[in-house]
């Protein structure tokens, strides 16, 4: 955390002009609000101080069509401040940059949601640009996409001096005991859900560090069908190929020792219904593997593990499918503190009241690599004097 500009170090002023860039990746049901409420502590004291905040938040994808519009997170920001956050649609446009002039001191308002520009995930340097028209300075939060480098975290740093938010900072604080604790002795990591650094960080990082990685979700479907075993449907994620050359890469290095293969999986059928089959047996065209058994040694290791990773949910848990996931949680029952959940499918649907980070990529990254993306580029901005000529 050195080398980089704290917003606690700060004392705003009455009519700072502020972006706040947040990481408020949750749906209309609001079903897990903690990646809002991490944000609350730093907005209250810059609104209390008289700063005007224009706050900006990615949710969902343009890719997949998933964004939409952050009503729901201002009104829930409203309830949580005491004060009304008013949600104003756009964020690249000249009428965004007048709303912006016009908040009053001590204002928070939510602009457009960043991700339905396609632009934020490319990082366009011109919607970076434009972004940066609402504020004079950027307080960066947002700690679950830390370790992208999007238009709306990295990409504003280029043009206005850049602080890292009390959020920030208290998240990744927060996983360093977990870094530097217990080597591969005595430390159990659970990887699934679906996005591709779940193998490409997790897989590759945590099997040099953990005594046991029980891969589930893609990394599963992933490690299958790199141990040459057909995976029928199932579900590979956006990257296959990386992801298949870094499970090669990780079975060639570690000759499968470390890593829980299950002999049983739970497949689905074309009709929804689902079926165990055995790994040998192969997963049938028409099927894909929505979950699995963990073998009785692998949760002998579970129960007896100093700490516990679980990033992403090893099966399709909200539909139902629940054995991994279950038996893990099972495993830890009175051992809540050392059992740490990351990511927001992860947090919102596993039922669990121990620690948690609201990052799943980028938990797995600063767990891994010691630092994110964020992180560097708050450092760079802070050396280059970034965006200091602003007004
Ligand atoms: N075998 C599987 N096949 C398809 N999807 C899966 C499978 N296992 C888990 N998932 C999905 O992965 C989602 C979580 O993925 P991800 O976004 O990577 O996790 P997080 O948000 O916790 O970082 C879950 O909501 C679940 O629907
Ligand atoms: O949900 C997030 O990450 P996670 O699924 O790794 O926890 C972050 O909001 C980052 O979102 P992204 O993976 O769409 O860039």
């Amino acid at each position: 955390m050195r080398g980089l500009r704290l917003l606690s170090d700060h004392r705003p002023a009455a009519g700072e002009r502020w972006i706040y860039s947040a990481g408020f990746n949750v749906g209309p049901a609001l079903t897990d609000t903690g990646r809002i409420d991490v944000e609350l502590a730093d907005l209250a004291r810059l609104s209390a101080a008289g700063a005007r905040v224009a706050l900006l938040s990615h949710q969902g994808s343009a890719k997949d069509g998933s964004a939409v519009h952050l009503d729901h997170v201002a009104g829930y920001l409203g309830g949580r401040l005491g004060r009304p956050v008013r949600y104003l649609p756009e964020n690249a446009t000249a009428r965004a940059r007048d709303w912006a002039a016009e908040l009053h001191d001590g204002e928070i308002a939510l602009f457009g949601n960043t991700r339905l520009h396609p632009g934020d995930e490319a990082a366009d340097p011109g919607l970076a640009r434009a972004l940066a028209g609402l504020g004079d300075r950027v307080a960066v939060g947002g700690f679950s996409k830390a370790h992208r480098r999007h238009a709306s975290n990295t990409g504003l740093l280029d043009h206005l001096p850049g602080y890292a938010a009390d959020s920030l900072v208290a998240e990744a604080r927060a996983l360093d005991p977990w870094a530097t604790g217990p080597g591969r002795g005595h430390a159990v990591a659970v990887l699934g859900g679906v996005k591709p650094e779940k193998t490409l960080i997790g897989l590759t990082g945590l099997t040099r560090t953990h005594r046991l990685v029980i891969p589930g979700g893609v990394v599963l479907n992933t490690l299958l069908a790199a141990a040459g075993h057909p995976v029928g449907r199932s579900e590979l994620g956006s990257a296959p190929e990386r992801c298949a050359r870094a499970a090669r890469a990780v079975l060639d290095r570690t000759g499968g020792e470390g890593i829980h293969l299950p002999r049983v999986l739970v497949v689905a059928g074309p009709d929804g219904v689902t079926r165990r089959i055995r790994v040998e047996d192969g997963v049938p065209d028409d099927c894909a593997v929505v979950d699995f058994v963990i073998e009785p040694w692998a949760l002998d290791l579970v129960r007896g593990a100093e700490r516990v990773l679980i990033a992403g949910t090893p099966g399709l848990y909200a539909q139902g499918n629940r054995h991994a996931a279950a038996a893990v949680l099972a495993a830890r029952a009175g051992r809540e503190a050392t059992t740490l959940l990351l990511g927001g499918d992860t947090v919102a649907e596993l039922p669990w009241t121990g620690p948690r980070s609201t990052g799943g990529g980028s938990a797995l990254q600063y767990l891994v690599e010691g630092t994110c993306a964020v992180f560097e580029a708050l450092k760079d901005n802070r050396r280059r004097g970034a965006g200091h000529h602003a007004h």
